[in-house]
């Protein structure tokens, strides 16, 4: 197969959908890789480690998308990518659709198959392309958070985690997955008071397991939510319905219970949001500030340590990346549901249910058009 990675245009995006490790597999096993100039610089993967490993170093995106058989991307795609894609292109990437109209009709007129790291399931029930970035993003939100916490960023003039004789900030953490786990670990370590909210009790009790009583698990309710703003310095939203729109947990009314100065992290932004005062933002312009509370809600965070999260993302995607070029796309959700549980958009249909329902369009399941 003839796969194609072209260089990440968002803002403040350098990572790479393969490193050389990878495209050194991929030709081991027969296939060729067309890189873009520049698509792994700015992170230590030059284009002569590229052209090592056995990849075509090529100047443009447009001739990525006009050859590739395959496009395999980080981000999802831009106007300017979608208007290249072809029809009976393999498009491999984040894609988060359920809030996004306009990228979901580009995809559908594309004639495209476009299948979602975010949405590829395991057999334990976790999200394995999701879970890399997760990882990150969770770390990341604490230090996001305690940055915007100090005076010259808006913030309160809080430090997490207090001096001696000076209590430590409160950190209210909604939803107890990979983002939820990974940014309690990162508060408590700061020496932070940690409470995480889940609606999944059996959650709740793998997290009182794991973390012991340094970490108050709490049921989600809009009640229990609200007593907990009412002393928060620091909220990290990291709820996750899979492939859905995010439910919105705390309204614009709800942050009057707040302390002014105090922070929002809604790392769930790119489904959407969990705060009703949530828009995206980037790392260029990370914060902006409703009712005295400041609000980050950049939607590519991993994109700010690039480094670690290509090679994270990319430990992760390879297998499906081989399966899908080894066997062919049909075959390949034939015969692994965990990667067809991927496949949003194929052949201009939508055949994700809950983008189909989030976005009132028709769903048709991905069994039917294998
Ligand atoms: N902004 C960024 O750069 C990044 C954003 N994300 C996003 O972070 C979000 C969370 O991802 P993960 O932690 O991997 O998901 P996950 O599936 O591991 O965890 C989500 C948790 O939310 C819980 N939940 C659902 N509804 C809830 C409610 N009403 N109240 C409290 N908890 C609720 C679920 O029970 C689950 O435990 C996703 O939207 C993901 O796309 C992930 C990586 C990077
Ligand atoms: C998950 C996601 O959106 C990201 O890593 O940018
Ligand atoms: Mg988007």
């Amino acid at each position: 197969m003839l796969i194609g990675v072209p260089k990440e245009i968002k803002n403040h995006e350098y990572r790479v959908g393969l490193t050389p490790s990878g495209v050194k597999e991929l030709v081991k096993q027969g296939h060729t890789v067309m890189i873009q100039k520049y698509a792994g610089d700015e992170i230590g993967f030059s284009a002569h480690q590229y052209i090592g490993a056995g990849a075509q170093i090529v100047e443009s995106a447009e001739e990525i998308f006009a050859r590739a058989d395959m496009i395999v991307k980080v981000k999802e795609p831009q106007a300017s990518e979608i208007a290249m894609l072809r029809a009976g292109q393999i498009l491999f990437t984040y894609l988060h659709l359920a809030p996004d109209p306009e990228q979901t009709q580009g995809l559908i007129n594309s004639d495209c198959i476009a299948i979602a790291y975010e949405t590829v399931t395991d057999g334990r029930g976790g999200l394995p392309l999701l879970a890399p970035m997760s990882e990150v993003a969770g770390r990341m939100s604490i230090q996001a958070g305690a940055h915007c916490l100090e005076k010259a960023q808006g913030g309160a003039g809080i430090l997490l985690s207090g001096v001696p004789g000076v209590a430590p900030a409160n950190v209210v953490v909604l939803g107890g997955g990979v983002v939820g786990i990974n940014a309690a670990r990162m508060a408590m370590g700061l020496g932070a008071k940690v409470a995480i909210f889940d609606v999944s009790l059996n959650r709740l009790k793998e997290i009182d397991t794991q973390f012991g009583p340094q970490l108050t698990t709490l049921y989600s309710t809009t009640d229990a939510i609200e007593v907990a703003l009412a002393s928060a310095d620091l909220v990290i939203g990291a709820v996750l319905i899979p492939g859905a729109a995010a439910p919105k947990l705390v309204s614009k009314q709800m942050l009057k219970l707040m302390k002014p100065g105090s922070v929002l992290v809604d790392v769930a932004i790119d489904q959407g949001g969990c705060f009703e005062t949530s828009h995206p933002t980037t790392h260029e312009s990370p914060t902006y500030v409703v009712d005295n509370i400041i609000h980050y809600c950049v939607a590519n965070m991993p994109g700010g340590v690039a480094r670690t999260a290509t090679l994270a993302l990319t430990n992760a995607t390879l297998p499906f990346v081989l399966a899908i070029a080894n066997k062919g796309w049909k075959h390949a959700l034939n015969d692994d549901i965990h990667l067809r549980n991927g496949l949003n958009i194929c052949h201009g249909k939508v055949t994700y249910a809950a983008v189909a329902r989030d976005l009132e369009l028709d769903y048709t399941p991905a069994e039917l058009l294998l």
